[in-house]
């Protein structure tokens, strides 16, 4: 599909980008780059490339295809170095979770002629680091792309083929609705994961008494989502602000309405919003989306997104 593409950062996405580009034959050969000499060597150890390189532009040198796998924070400075170097018509890509934000700092640099088309896949895990990636990471996951209107529209058709190839679906999205709608089913439920962790962790420490250890599987799946990387998260809730606070605004609201419910006994309340919510999970198992690890074989139905003030008013709680 491509004669060379080049991976800038290679931790859990783009360790597992180059596991599915080998596994599915997409490219002749893989340039990674990154910034420390002991991961680099890392990635060489695991064998997940043909070229490597500390030097970004050198990696992307004659490149196709150039996607940019670090955290959201650092990808202006490198596309700021690597600019000069790409070559006129590749295709100029990223993973990161936050798409505006990248937008506004990349596009200055992204020189006429190279395609700029921003990317997400909606799949990862709480691992990081070149040897957490895995080749089936994106099969049955979604990838949104979110490319500005004026984008070729044959790149984006390869870039589409290229996840496609990896096992996604592919999703065109304008860059602010795709902030939005991560800001509620992604950001801030890792924001209330860290919360909540922290406030137990707290409260252990406060009591002196063991709180965590006899903690039920619920609890215990907050620590997973916890347990993401520190770095990676820093960087989404620095860059995508606003979203994070409009959706926190609602989710507060919503929360204390269930804090009410709770304080009078509201029991119908109570009963009618875990009715709605275990049917949403349902419908997510039937989708094949129920864990991070991908479910193979299953066909894929886009799950219902819920967002607040859309469709008919039965997401309104009172
Ligand atoms: N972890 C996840 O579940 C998902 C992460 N993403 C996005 O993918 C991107 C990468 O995340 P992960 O692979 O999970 O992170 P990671 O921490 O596993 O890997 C990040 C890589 O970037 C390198 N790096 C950091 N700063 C750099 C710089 N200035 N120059 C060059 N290399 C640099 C690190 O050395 C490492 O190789 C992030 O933008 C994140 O928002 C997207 C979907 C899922
Ligand atoms: O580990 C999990 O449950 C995740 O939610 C993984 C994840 C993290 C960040 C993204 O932008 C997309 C997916």
């Amino acid at each position: 599909m491509f004669q060379k593409i080049a991976l800038i950062g290679i931790g859990l996405i783009g360790s597992s980008i180059a596991h599915a580009v080998r596994r599915n034959g997409l490219a002749q050969t893989i340039a990674i780059s990154t910034r420390k000499p002991e991961t680099l060597a890392e990635a060489e150890a695991l064998g997940l490339g043909d070229i490597y390189t500390l030097d970004p532009a050198e990696a992307v040198r004659d490149a196709d295809l150039v996607i940019l796998c670090v955290p959201v924070g650092a990808i202006g400075a490198v596309v700021e170095a690597i600019g000069p170097a790409l070559k006129p018509g590749a295709i100029l890509s990223d993973v990161g979770s936050v798409k505006r934000h990248v937008i506004r700092v990349c596009g200055p640099h992204v020189p006429a002629g190279v395609h700029f088309i921003p990317g997400h896949p909606l799949a990862g895990t709480e691992h990081s680091g070149p040897a957490s990636g895995f080749a089936e990471l994106f099969a049955n996951r979604w990838c949104v792309l979110t490319p500005e209107p004026d984008v070729d529209r044959d790149a984006i058709a390869r870039l589409s083929a290229f996840w496609a190839a990896m096992g996604s679906n592919v999703e065109v999205m304008e860059a602010d609705h795709h902030d939005m709608v991560l800001a509620i089913t992604s950001h801030v439920p890792h924001l209330v994961a860290y919360n909540i962790v922290g406030t137990v962790a707290d409260l252990e420490a406060d009591t002196q008494s063991e709180v965590i250890k006899f903690s039920a599987s619920g609890f215990r799946d907050f620590t997973r989502i916890a347990a993401s990387d520190p770095v990676m998260w820093r960087d989404v809730f620095l860059t995508n602000r606003e979203a994070v606070l409009e959706m926190l605004g609602r989710f507060l609201e919503d929360l204390s309405r269930l804090q009410r419910a709770v304080r009078v006994g509201d029991g119908p309340a109570l009963e009618a919003l875990f009715t709605r919510t275990r049917a949403i999970r349902r419908s997510i198992i039937d989708a094949g989306q129920e864990t991070s690890v991908p479910d193979f074989g299953r066909p894929h139905e886009p799950a219902p997104i819920l967002m607040p003030g859309s469709g008919n008013g039965e997401n309104k709680r009172d």
